[in-house]
């Protein structure tokens, strides 16, 4: 059986190399995830290099994240040697919530952005009271330890909605949310990037972190983000994006193309899914493309980052 399995891994290692996987530059849509033909309008897109019926797409996009959601977030630790989590950090510090924020996280999936912002809001709040206390002069122990008891809301009225097409990614982030303590101001909710269950003008801050790379109509979800958004809200997306070094280019093609499916089929038993996942990266439209997209759907003042080497981006916009 074990020598069955390896001699599988192998010839598929081997099989992989015959996969544009080697070349330096790799072809990339201009509409990234959708691609149009001339003959066969907006019925063909792509699932990684696979071309497929845009109705096709989204029930193979929601098998790979059912396979997946048991191990995804080891991989994720696994494949970027933890540095997922700095990328998340940095969103959350970009983001900078004030008090009262309410988020809207699409394709929240397992609840990793969702719990930053809770842990995020809850020091903010926690700093601002321990200051009130301090500015405030000859205070009884009596009233300060008042202060700390009284029920007042730790969050400061933040709230954070998890929106994901996966019912196995939420529930997986359910359980996520349990153990680390999760409870007030979180909220999950089943649903499509492309048609959001949510009013017009309803949330402070859009998120969308490593999701909408999956989504079939890029256009449709970023119009939606904006229809959810009240005026002066805030668009924020962390994706993979371009890297822009050749030599990294050609470490990080070799990376993703030679490494991380045979993660996939050892930790998660699963290497279509991480094929896929280094395929549909290189499907994504480059930091400028993604920039008018954006700008697109309405939204303004739009800017991006790229983190580490350009292997990730976070873009800003604004609904103004
Ligand atoms: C299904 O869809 C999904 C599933 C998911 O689980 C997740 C997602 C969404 C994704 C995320 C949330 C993040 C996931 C993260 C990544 C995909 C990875 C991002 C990658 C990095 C941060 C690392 C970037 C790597 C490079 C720039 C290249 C560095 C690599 C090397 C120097 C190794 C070069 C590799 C070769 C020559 C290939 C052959 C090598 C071997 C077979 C030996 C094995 C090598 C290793 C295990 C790598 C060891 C590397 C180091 C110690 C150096 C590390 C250096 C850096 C990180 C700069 C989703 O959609
Ligand atoms: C790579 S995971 C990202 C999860 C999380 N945001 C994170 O950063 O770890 C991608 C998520 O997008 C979700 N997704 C894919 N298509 C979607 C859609 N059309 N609407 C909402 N979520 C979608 C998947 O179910 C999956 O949970």
């Amino acid at each position: 059986m074990a020598t069955h399995r390896s001699r599988a891994l192998w010839s598929r290692v081997m099989r992989s190399c015959r996969l544009p996987g080697f070349r330096s530059s790799w072809p990339r849509g201009p509409l990234g995830a959708r691609h149009v033909s001339q003959e066969k309008q907006a019925t063909e897109t792509h699932f990684g290099f696979e071309t497929v019926s845009e109705e096709e797409k989204g029930g193979k996009v929601y098998h790979v994240f059912e396979s997946v959601a048991k191990k995804y977030d080891v991989m994720n630790d696994m494949m970027s040697f933890g540095i997922h989590r700095i990328w998340k950090d940095l969103l959350l510090s970009k983001m900078h919530p004030f008090p009262g924020t309410q988020l809207l996280d699409v394709a929240g999936g397992t609840g990793d952005i969702a719990f930053r912002f809770l842990n995020y809001v809850h020091e903010q709040h926690k700093g601002k009271q321990k200051r009130q206390l301090r500015a405030q002069q000859n205070l009884s122990w009596e009233e300060i330890a008042k202060k700390y008891q009284s029920e007042e809301d730790p969050l400061g009225g933040s709230r954070v909605v998890v929106c994901d097409i996966n019912k196995e990614m939420l529930k997986i982030g359910k359980q996520k949310a349990r153990a680390q303590g999760h409870k007030a101001g979180l909220a999950w909710v089943l649903g499509d990037a492309e048609e959001l269950p949510f009013d017009d003008d309803k949330f402070d801050v859009y998120t969308i972190a490593f999701g909408i790379r999956n989504v079939t109509h890029i256009d449709q979800a970023l119009q939606e983000a904006h229809r959810v958004l009240k005026p002066g809200g805030r668009f924020l997306c962390l994706e993979f994006s371009q890297v822009n070094n050749p030599l990294i280019s050609r470490l990080y093609d070799l990376y993703s193309f030679q490494v991380i499916p045979v993660l996939g089929e050892v930790i998660a038993g699963d290497w279509k899914s991480y094929q896929y996942l280094v395929e549909s990266i290189r499907q994504f439209p480059s930091q400028e493309e993604f920039k008018e997209m954006i700008e697109d759907a309405g939204f303004e003042k739009v800017t991006y980052e790229s983190l580490t080497s350009g292997i990730v981006a976070i873009h800003s916009g604004f609904k103004l």
